[in-house]
């Protein structure tokens, strides 16, 4: 009964919003389905990928939960692992760019400050505040993150004001002089007068993270890590190529090689597979024989491959987006055990 217990690998998802839909889209694009019973469990089954429990929680308790070890794997939003665990150990990240929730924390002044463009602007007024006895106050969610990239900037003597919503509003109503927030559009920034100083402080997208204690070592968690991190990579992959298929005369096979491999970036992953065709209008042995080709091509070369088939006599040439493409190991997996030593 434990021992069971303990090969059921805890993959954690946010349970609402945005991050809950990208979230589901992802799996599905991979062949995995999250079966929940009802909308108000919180917990499901992977279909797919058996011996995984899902669970949903929000984006700020997976980290913890994960960097304490009370679950093994989950899908967060990096700023929140910056910001809670930045230097946990025991708090992996497994893959770093799921492609959503792209935000990035900046910091952003009353649009009157027109002397303040760069964080050096922002040390020299934090420096001349403080020759009046005053400190910078910034209101933010993500203090220990500001706190530890205002050190490094060298802007000193300032205060952090906690605020955990509507924070671009902070300056106007007066509690605090400029904020510190994550932007994706720019539009909250902008609605409220304000506008972004210096570049970002941290650029964040959803990540998959997971728990070395729990990991390592555990044979049965760590292959099904492996499946998963498959289907994502070959998926993400896949969805950049295209499979051709056209069919060309020639006198031989060799020749049809060598027309095709003549644009060697248009020739596929390897090269192409040729194989003749058993025409159903020539008399078998008649020349020139037909051939077909496939090649797998990146996306952006799909029209240039047309045409260069088209050059070399193909005719009715037809494409299939690819599902995946699987390389001879996971990369990601490879990292991974590397990172678990
Ligand atoms: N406007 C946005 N666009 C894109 N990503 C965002 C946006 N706002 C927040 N995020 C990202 O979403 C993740 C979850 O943040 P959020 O705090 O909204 O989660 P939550 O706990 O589900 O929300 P709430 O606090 O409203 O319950 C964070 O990693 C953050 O970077
Ligand atoms: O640059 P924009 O596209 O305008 O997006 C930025 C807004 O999104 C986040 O708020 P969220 O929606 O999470 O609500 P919150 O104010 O409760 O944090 C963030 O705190 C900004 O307010």
């Amino acid at each position: 009964m434990t021992a069971a217990k303990n090969q059921v690998l805890r993959f954690a998802l946010p349970s609402k919003g945005s991050g809950y839909d990208a979230s589901l889209a992802l799996l599905e694009s991979c062949g995995l389905r999250v079966v929940r019973a009802n909308p108000r469990q919180y917990t499901a089954t992977l279909r797919g990928l058996d011996g995984v429990e899902v669970l949903l929680h929000r984006p700020t308790e997976i980290v913890e939960k994960v960097a304490e070890g009370g679950i093994e794997l989950g899908i967060t939003g990096y700023d929140m692992v910056v910001e809670q665990r930045g230097d946990d150990e025991n708090l992996l990240v497994i893959l770093d760019d799921l492609g959503f929730w792209r935000v990035e924390l900046v910091f952003a002044v009353p649009q009157g400050w027109i002397d303040v463009s760069s964080w050096r602007d922002l040390a020299d007024l934090a420096a001349e505040m403080r020759s009046q006895g005053r400190r910078l106050r910034i209101a933010t969610k993500y203090p220990q993150t500001v706190r530890r990239f205002c050190q490094e900037q060298g802007i000193t003597h300032f205060e952090l004001i906690d605020s955990q919503g509507s924070t671009e509003a902070a300056p106007s109503l007066g509690y605090a002089d400029l904020i510190a927030d994550i932007t994706e559009t720019g539009t909250a920034i902008r609605d409220n007068k304000l506008k972004i100083v210096g570049g970002p402080i941290l650029r964040s997208q959803a990540v998959l993270i997971g728990s070395r204690r729990m990991l390592r070592g555990n044979e049965a968690h760590l292959e099904l890590v492996r499946q998963l991190l498959e289907l994502i990579e070959a998926r993400r992959r896949g969805r950049l190529f295209y499979s051709l298929t056209a069919n060309l005369p020639g006198s031989s096979l060799e020749a049809v090689g060598r027309d095709v491999t003549a644009r060697v970036e248009l020739a596929g992953l390897q090269g192409p597979t040729i194989a003749p065709v058993w025409s159903k209008f020539a008399a078998a042995g008649a020349v020139p024989q037909w051939y077909a080709v496939n090649v797998v091509v990146p996306q952006e070369e799909m029209l240039p491959a047309i045409d260069h088939l088209r050059r070399i006599g193909a005719v009715s040439i037809t494409t299939l987006p690819v599902q995946h493409v699987f390389h001879a190991q996971s990369e990601a997996f490879v990292r991974l055990c590397r990172a678990l030593g």
